[in-house]
């Protein structure tokens, strides 16, 4: 009897929170809302240092509020959202602890793929970004059918990007591009070369992972670091830049309010330097 009237407490609890944060989300979207979002995931084993929790704990508590974030931006309004998952400099950790995250990813991407919650609740459309060529094996196969699986849903963009780092996408982009343009050059051989014919920055950016998304509008690092580490650098030089001193597995509802009203301040500002030429 205890049991079901403590069952009955608690889920209405969990309904007048739900109620009062999409009451504030409400208020919230009288100013402009964001449309994408990006996160950079930091402070996991620091989190578990700090609670002495095993090791891959940390990004465990991390994957929780991940998801919770995700709910978060979806309800408010905000249709894209990025992570950066694991960078391609994050493969020289240690073995073990390179399996730990890989394991961990494995498990959440089949298990989304089961039941699908997130996804089907908010209609969300599933990128992995990167050079997933460099993923474990197990991964990259999951990674590559929960894209296949999502790729009909267009409420809302995830944009998870694992085995990534900018330079490696730049890098990626201006290879194509010359592979492109030497493939026209080649089929136009005998006619007479366009002198303009040189790479534009529009090739560059067509060829770029994140061309699917636009220019995140905030980028949130936790912890208190300030350093981009070479995510999306080519995406944010318009973008705000917010630093809670929370580790990624504490962060909460109040950062990204925190978050969006920095963003509707700067908002004049940040829309005046995007439409300079
Ligand atoms: C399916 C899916 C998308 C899973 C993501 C899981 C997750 C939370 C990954 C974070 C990985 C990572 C290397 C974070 C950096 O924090 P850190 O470990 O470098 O922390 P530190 O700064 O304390 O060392």
């Amino acid at each position: 009897m205890d049991g079901k009237r403590d069952t009955i407490l608690f889920k209405l609890f969990g309904s007048s929170v739900s109620y009062m944060r999409r009451c504030l989300f409400s208020v919230l979207s009288v100013g402009p809302v964001p449309n994408h979002l990006a996160f950079i995931l930091d402070g996991n084993r620091r989190y578990a240092k700090k609670w002495n929790l095993g090791e891959g704990m940390g990004y465990r508590a991390g994957f929780l509020s991940l998801m919770s974030l995700i709910k978060y931006c979806y309800e408010l309004g905000v249709k894209y959202v990025s992570i950066y998952a694991f960078s391609i400099d994050n493969f020289r950790r240690r073995p073990e602890e390179v399996q730990c995250v890989m394991d961990l990813m494995l498990e959440k991407i089949e298990g989304l793929l089961r039941e699908q919650t997130l996804v089907n609740q908010y209609g969300v459309r599933v990128y992995f970004i990167g050079n997933l060529k460099l993923l474990h094996e197990p991964v990259r196969l999951a990674a590559e059918k929960a894209m296949k699986a999502t790729s009909n849903n267009n409420n809302s963009i995830l944009l998870i990007c694992v085995a990534y780092t900018s330079t490696d996408e730049i890098a990626h982009a201006a290879q194509e591009s010359c592979e492109d343009k030497w493939a026209l050059i080649r089929s136009s051989v005998n006619e007479e070369n366009d002198a303009n014919d040189v790479i534009k920055l529009s090739d560059i950016e067509s060829h770029m992972y994140m061309r699917v998304a636009p220019d995140p509008d905030i980028l949130v690092r936790t912890s208190g670091e300030t350093r981009l580490s070479n995510f999306l650098l080519w995406q944010t030089s318009n973008s705000l830049l917010f630093s809670p001193k929370a580790l990624w597995p504490e962060i909460g509802l109040r950062h990204l309010v925190w978050a969006v009203l920095n963003f509707q301040r700067a908002h004049p500002y940040l829309e005046r330097r995007r439409k300079q030429p």
